[in-house]
């Protein structure tokens, strides 16, 4: 999706209608997967996602629907999708510059002890103790947010007052708009914001603590934060852990541009890497 797409999200050009026809087709799909299951399993299904979401209830007791389902399974594949896959190849790219050596070898150090520990398995016990490559993925969100605003209809009027004690009015109706890549680069937050330093949230230090509750706010805050937080960080950890584990890696192509066309700005063209398998297999 283009930057334009959210501020006119019907605008009739070539990418809203592609956008258009994939969604009746994945609606089309899943479709007929809610009412397979539905016919397959008229007293409930197995006990996953899909079926919460036929089971559920309004508070007023109506079941969900069909086209209501379907919407939500498409939005958890968005939410999940691109966010995802943009923030592993931003977690490569910053791992493997040049600049951010040390924080490499960090995280490779980390592996290593991990392995001479606990073996070569990955699971969700073991990927509890990569603090270090955690950070690194913390510190690519704050920099690089998949979404990079969030945006909120107020339903009320009310008054914003800044730091410097200014106050503006918004007024009910309006669409307010909070833009991750301003205010998770906030210099009285984060030291040296502009530089990839994954320490920052390390013991002692808490950058994003020290500065209140919504100073990091990557996987959004509040009533609506991110339900897919600690998934979408265990599925990048047991990539790169993969990689860093069994992989010397070295990145070829410049250090990415941003693509800020698009809805989720993600790295611009390729990001190119030559790797050889490292001796000591672990994995
Ligand atoms: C690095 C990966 C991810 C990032 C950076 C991310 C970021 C976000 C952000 C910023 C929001 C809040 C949007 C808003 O307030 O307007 C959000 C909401 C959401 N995310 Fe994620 N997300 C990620 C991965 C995932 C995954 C893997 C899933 C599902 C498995 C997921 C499911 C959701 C859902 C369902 C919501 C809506 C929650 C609600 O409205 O109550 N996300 N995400």
């Amino acid at each position: 999706m283009r930057l334009v797409t959210i501020l006119f999200p019907h605008l009739p050009i070539p990418a809203h209608r592609r956008r258009d026809t994939a969604r009746a087709r994945l609606c089309e799909i899943f479709s007929g997967i809610v009412s397979s299951r539905k016919t397959s399993y008229p007293d409930g299904g197995p006990n996953d996602m899909l079926q919460c979401l036929i089971d559920s209830r309004y508070k007023d007791g109506r079941a969900t629907t069909e086209t209501e389902v379907v919407g939500m399974v498409v939005s958890a594949l968005f939410a999940g999708q691109h966010t995802s896959s943009s923030t592993g190849t931003w977690t490569g790219a910053r791992l493997l510059a040049r600049a951010n050596a040390k924080h490499l070898r960090a995280a490779v150090q980390e592996q290593e002890r991990i392995v001479e520990r606990l073996g070569d398995r990955v699971d969700y016990e073991v990927l509890q103790e990569m603090d270090t490559l955690h950070r690194c993925i913390k510190e690519v969100l704050r920099l690089h947010p998949p979404a990079m605003m969030l945006l909120r209809h107020a339903r009320r009027s009310f008054t914003v007052r800044t730091m410097e004690g200014d106050e503006y009015q918004v007024p009910e109706g309006h669409t307010v708009a909070s833009p991750l890549v301003i205010h998770n680069r906030l210099p009285h937050v984060y030291k040296d914001p502009e530089r990839y330093k994954p320490d920052r949230f390390g013991p002692g230090r808490g950058e994003d603590a020290a500065g209140g509750a919504f100073s990091y706010t990557a996987f959004g805050g509040g009533r609506h934060a991110c339900v897919g937080e600690a998934f979408a960080y265990m599925q990048i950890k047991v990539i790169w852990s993969h990689l860093l584990r069994n992989f010397e890696m070295e990145m070829v192509s410049p250090f990415p541009e941003t693509d800020w066309n698009v809805v989720m700005p993600g790295p611009k063209g390729k990001v190119m890497l030559r790797y050889n398998r490292r001796m000591s297999t672990t994995a």
